[in-house]
C-alpha cells in the first residue's frame, strides 16, 4: 500500500482534480432517482413535495422542465467523467513510463551475477505486464474508490432522509456482499501470482525457441520444443482458466445478492405503500439507489480483487528493483590506463561450494599477447570476467599497479575491449554496428577499422555497402562476418587499452585469422592482449600461453616452450598439426 503511494508521488495535483470530477459526476447521477420521485408524487400524482419544496418552486409541475434538468445533468455527468477519464489516464500513463524508466535503469546496473541467474521471459514480463497491471489500477480503480466511498455514502444520507426504516432492510446484504468480497480477495491473490509466473514461463520459452531457432534446426528438436511449449502454454491456459472461473462465480454470486437486496426492498417498500406509509415515487427512487448502493460495495469487491494482482505485480516490480546494483565506492578511482595485467593466487566460484578458478598467477606486460588454451568449463571466459570486473575474486588482480577492486567498474570496461564468440549486433545498419561506441566515428575511422577486421571487401559486396541493415529486416550474416564486425567494432575504439577475443576467431578461416591479427598488431604495438582459442595456430604468435584445466594454470610458456613439454597443449598441436 505504501509502495502503491509512493507511486502516486508528483501526481496527486491531476489524481484529486479527477477525484473531484468523478465526485461532481456521482452528484449528478445521484440527483436523478430524487428528481424522478418528484415527477412521479408531485407532478404525476399529488403528494405534497415536504423536503422538496425546492424542486416545486423552482419548476412548479413542468414535467417538461424536470426532464430537461434531468438531460442537462446526464450531460454534466457525461463531462466529469470524460475529465475523470482524461485526469487519471494522464497521471497512470506518466507513472507507468516512469516504472519502466526505473526498472530498465535497474536492469542496466543490475550486477551481472543477478542477470545470470534472472530468466529474460521473466524479466520482461515484469516490465511488461506487471507495469501494465499497476497502470489499469492506477488509471481505474484508485479513481473509483474515491466514487465509491462517496457514493455509498451520500446514497446511504439520501435513503435515510427518504425513509430510515426502508434504508435499514437496504442494507441487509452490504456485511454479507463485503464479506463475500474480501473472502474472494484473499483466495484470489495466488491464483494471480500463479498466472503470472505462468505467463513469464510462457514467454521464456518462447523468447528461448527464437533466439535458438537455428539450433532447434540443426538438431531437428521441432518436435520437442512443441511438446515443450504445449507444456507451459497448457498450464498458463489452466491457470488463467481458473481465475476466470473464479472471477466468474464471484461476479455471479455478487449479483444474485444484489438481485435478493432489490428484491427485499420491493417487497418490504410495495408492504409499506400498501399500508400508506411510503408513495410510490419514493420505492421508485429507492429501487434505483439500492442497486447505486450495492454497485460500490460490489466494486470494493473488484477493486479489492484488483488490488490483490497489483500487489503481486508490485511485489515483482520491487523485487527487481531491490536487486544489488553495482554502485562505486568512494576509494574507487579512474587511474591512467596503460595496460600491464598480474594476476596473484586468483580464485574464483560462483557458488561457496564449488571453485572455476584456482590460483590463477600470471604477468601480462604492456603490449604484450597471453593465450588462453583449455578444455571447455576449464574457467577461460571467467578468467576474462574476473578482468571486467563482473565479479568479486579472491586473491589479486592488477592493473598497472592497481587493485582491480579500487578501479570503478564503467572506467576499467571503458578501456577493455571484449569480442564474444557469438557477437550480439544490432538491428543497424553496418556503419551504425562498428561505430556504435561514439556517435561521431569519421567514416576513414570505420572503414580503417573494417578493413583491420578483414570485413571491409566483405561489406562493399552487401546491396547497399556500409548502409545495409544487419537483421531480420536486412542482410543475414555469417558467423565470421558477424565476429568480424565485432572485432572492428570493438578495436576502432582508441580508448581500449587491452582487448578480449573470447573465441572470438573461431569462425574465421586460419588465413583471416592470422590477417586479422597482424593488421591488430600494427594498429597499435601497446596494447595489451588476451586471446582464448581451441585453435592453436591463433595462439601460436602470443608472447605468452597459459593451458587451464578445472580452473588451474597446468601449463605456461611460449608456443616454442610447450611443444616440447608433454601435456594438453602438445596433444592439441599434434591433433591440429595432423588435420593440416
Ligand atoms: N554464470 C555462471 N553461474 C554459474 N556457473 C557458471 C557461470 N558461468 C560459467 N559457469 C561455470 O563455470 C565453469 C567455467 O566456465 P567458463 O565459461 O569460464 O568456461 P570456459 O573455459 O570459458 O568454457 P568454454 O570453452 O566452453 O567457453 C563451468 O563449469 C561453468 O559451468
Amino acid at each position: 500500500m505504501k509502495k502503491l503511494f509512493g507511486y502516486l508521488k508528483g501526481y496527486g495535483g491531476p489524481f484529486s482534480l479527477a477525484i473531484i470530477a468523478i465526485i461532481l459526476a456521482t452528484v449528478m447521477q445521484l440527483s436523478v432517482p430524487i428528481l424522478i420521485k418528484y415527477a412521479i408524487d408531485s407532478i404525476i400524482g399529488d403528494v405534497e413535495p415536504g423536503r422538496l419544496q425546492f424542486l416545486m418552486d423552482a419548476f412548479g409541475k413542468s414535467l417538461g422542465g424536470v426532464v430537461l434538468i434531468i438531460v442537462v445533468m446526464s450531460l454534466l455527468r457525461g463531462v466529469f467523467m470524460f475529465l475523470k477519464g482524461y485526469l487519471s489516464s494522464y497521471a497512470a500513463e506518466n507513472i507507468a513510463k516512469d516504472i519502466r524508466e526505473k526498472l530498465y535503469t535497474q536492469i542496466q546496473y543490475m550486477t551481472f551475477e543477478r542477470h545470470t541467474r534472472k530468466e529474460t521471459g521473466d524479466m520482461v514480463q515484469r516490465c511488461t505486464s506487471d507495469v501494465e497491471t499497476i497502470r489499469r489500477f492506477l488509471g481505474v480503480q484508485v479513481v473509483d474508490l474515491g466514487r465509491i466511498i462517496f457514493m455509498l455514502g451520500f446514497t446511504l444520507v439520501i435513503m435515510s432522509t427518504l425513509n430510515a426504516e426502508l434504508t435499514l432492510y437496504s442494507m441487509i446484504m452490504i456485511p454479507v456482499l463485503f464479506f463475500f468480497s474480501y473472502i474472494f480477495f484473499t483466495k484470489i491473490q495466488k491464483t494471480f501470482k500463479k498466472s503470472d509466473e505462468a505467463e513469464g514461463k510462457l514467454t521464456t520459452v518462447l523468447q528461448e525457441n527464437l533466439s535458438g531457432v537455428r539450433v532447434v534446426r540443426a538438431f531437428g528438436r521441432e518436435e520437442h520444443e512443441i511438446d515443450r511449449f504445449e507444456d507451459v502454454n497448457a498450464s498458463h491456459r489452466n491457470i488463467t482458466y481458473k481465475l476466470i472461473e473464479t472471477l466468474a462465480v464471484f461476479w455471479a454470486s455478487s449479483d444474485f445478492l444484489t438481485l435478493l437486496q432489490n428484491g427485499i426492498v420491493l417487497v418490504v417498500g410495495a408492504g409499506m405503500v400498501i399500508r400508506g406509509e411510503l408513495t410510490i415515487g419514493t420505492l421508485t427512487a429507492f429501487i434505483t439507489y439500492v442497486s447505486m448502493l450495492l454497485w460500490p460495495v460490489k466494486q470494493l469487491g473488484r477493486l479489492l480483487s484488483e488490488f490483490g494482482k497489483t500487489t503481486v505485480s508490485i511485489g515483482r516490480i520491487e523485487e527487481i528493483l531491490s536487486e544489488d546494483i553495482e554502485v562505486d565506492q568512494p576509494n574507487e578511482g579512474e587511474p591512467e590506463i596503460y595496460g600491464n595485467i598480474s594476476f596473484r593466487n586468483v580464485s574464483f566460484g560462483y557458488d561457496e561450494h564449488q571453485r572455476v578458478l584456482e590460483n590463477v598467477s600470471f604477468e601480462l606486460p604492456v603490449g604484450s599477447t597471453l593465450g588462453i588454451l583449455g578444455s571447455t568449463g576449464s574457467g577461460k571466459s571467467t578468467l576474462v570476467h574476473l578482468l571486467q570486473r563482473l565479479y568479486d575474486y579472491e586473491g589479486s588482480i592488477q592493473i598497472d599497479g592497481h587493485e582491480l577492486k579500487d578501479i570503478r567498474r564503467g572506467w576499467i570496461r571503458k578501456k577493455i575491449g571484449l569480442v564474444l564468440q557469438e557477437p550480439h549486433l544490432y538491428a543497424k545498419t553496418v556503419k551504425e554496428n562498428i561505430g556504435i561506441t561514439k556517435r561521431n566515428y569519421k567514416e576513414k575511422e570505420i572503414f580503417d577499422a573494417a578493413k583491420a577486421a578483414s570485413i571491409h571487401s566483405n561489406i562493399l559486396t552487401f546491396k547497399e555497402g556500409y548502409d545495409t541493415i544487419i537483421g531480420e529486416k536486412g542482410v543475414s550474416l555469417s558467423g565470421g562476418q558477424k565476429q568480424r564486425i565485432a572485432i572492428a567494432r570493438t578495436i576502432i575504439d582508441s580508448d581500449k587499452r587491452i582487448l578480449i577475443f573470447d573465441d572470438s576467431l573461431s569462425a574465421v578461416d586460419t588465413e583471416t585469422d592470422m590477417r586479422i591479427r597482424n593488421a591488430l598488431k600494427s594498429r597499435s604495438k601497446d596494447i595489451t592482449t588476451l586471446i582464448i582459442s581451441h585453435r592453436i595456430a591463433t595462439l601460436a604468435e602470443a608472447d605468452n600461453i597459459i593451458v587451464l584445466d578445472e580452473g588451474r594454470i597446468v601449463q605456461m610458456g611460449t608456443h616454442e616452450e610447450l611443444i616440447q613439454e608433454e601435456g594438453l597443449y602438445k596433444r592439441i598441436w599434434d591433433l591440429q598439426q595432423m588435420a593440416v
